[in-house]
């Protein structure tokens, strides 16, 4: 197998998701573990959730496919990500998943969702470069938002969070640092998808201002987790480093526009 054709290649991977007991990361642990992953790490603050999706996958793909270790992305990077590499020995796909939008906590809502995905993705980034002692390379996914396009009245600290992940994951992925390093970075923008946190904007904001916000965007409908799984599973094995690409509207993954979309006045 050529270096690329490896580096696609899911069966026997280490997988470590973020936030993976439910929804979009959930769903993208699944999709890799039903496309032969030796392993799917589920990190989340959430301990029943946690334990129950571990039940979930194990009884689905078998005894140990899932692994659930309590974690707070915010704090834990540095002990827990050397206890997964002493007990797994190496990651082979690092995903980025775990994400707040308490617009009222923003300094929470940075910390979780632009600084945690920034230091996890550095950390695994050093254990993956094939420049390193025992590097075997390997790919970070990181999770932005469709909303990291546009600028419009909603989410705007939310916002600033996911245009900071895709700024950063983009610069790391570039091309350049692929040569370099022989790690990937990829970033996925999904669209309105029907989970927790997608059902939280109604108690922010009115219903009348989110109305015309979708309809300016043409949203045509609030997805599934599964088909930003499925996106996911899909981008790992097509995907040169340093692109980013949108998952919307229950469709397959099509490249980010390179653009920022202003809402006008209304
Ligand atoms: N739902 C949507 O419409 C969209 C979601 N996204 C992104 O997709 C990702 C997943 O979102 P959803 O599944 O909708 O969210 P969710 O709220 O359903 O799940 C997020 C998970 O992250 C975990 N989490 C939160 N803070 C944590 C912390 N400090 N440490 C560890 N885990 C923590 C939560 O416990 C939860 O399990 C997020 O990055 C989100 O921004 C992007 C675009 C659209
Ligand atoms: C357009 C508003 C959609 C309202 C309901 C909704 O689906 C909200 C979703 C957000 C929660 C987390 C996200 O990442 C979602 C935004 C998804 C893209 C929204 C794009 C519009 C925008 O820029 O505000």
């Amino acid at each position: 197998l050529k270096d690329t054709d490896k580096e696609r290649e899911i069966e026997g991977k280490v997988v470590v998701v973020t936030g993976g007991t439910c929804d979009i990361g959930y769903a993208i642990a699944d999709h890799f573990l039903n496309n032969g992953a030796k392993v799917a790490i589920l990190l989340d603050i959430k301990i029943e959730e946690g334990i129950q999706a571990e039940k979930e996958l194990n009884s689905k793909y078998g005894e140990n496919k899932a692994v659930f270790i309590q974690c707070d992305v915010t704090v834990d990077s540095k002990r827990l990500s050397e206890y997964i590499l002493r007990k797994f020995k190496h990651v082979d796909i690092f995903v980025n998943n775990a994400a707040s939008v308490e617009e009222n906590e923003p300094r929470k809502l940075m910390l979780i969702n632009a600084v945690a995905t920034i230091e996890w993705s550095i950390i695994f980034f050093k254990h993956m470069r094939k420049d390193n002692f025992r590097g075997e390379g390997g790919t970070i996914i990181n999770i932005s938002s469709t909303a990291a396009h546009n600028i419009d009245p909603l989410y705007a600290t939310y916002k600033a969070s996911k245009f900071a992940i895709l700024g950063f994951s983009q610069s790391l992925g570039h091309k350049y640092n692929y040569n370099k390093y022989g790690v990937r970075v990829l970033t996925l923008c999904p669209g309105p998808t029907n989970t927790t946190l997608v059902n939280n904007v109604y108690n922010l904001y009115e219903r009348k201002l989110v109305e015309k916000v979708i309809k300016y965007y043409n949203f045509a409908t609030i997805q599934s987790s599964d088909n930003v799984g499925r996106g996911a599973v899909e981008v790992f094995r097509s995907s040169e480093s340093g692109k980013s690409w949108d998952i919307v509207d229950e469709k397959p993954p099509v490249e980010s526009p390179n653009t920022i979309t202003v809402m006008p006045e209304f």
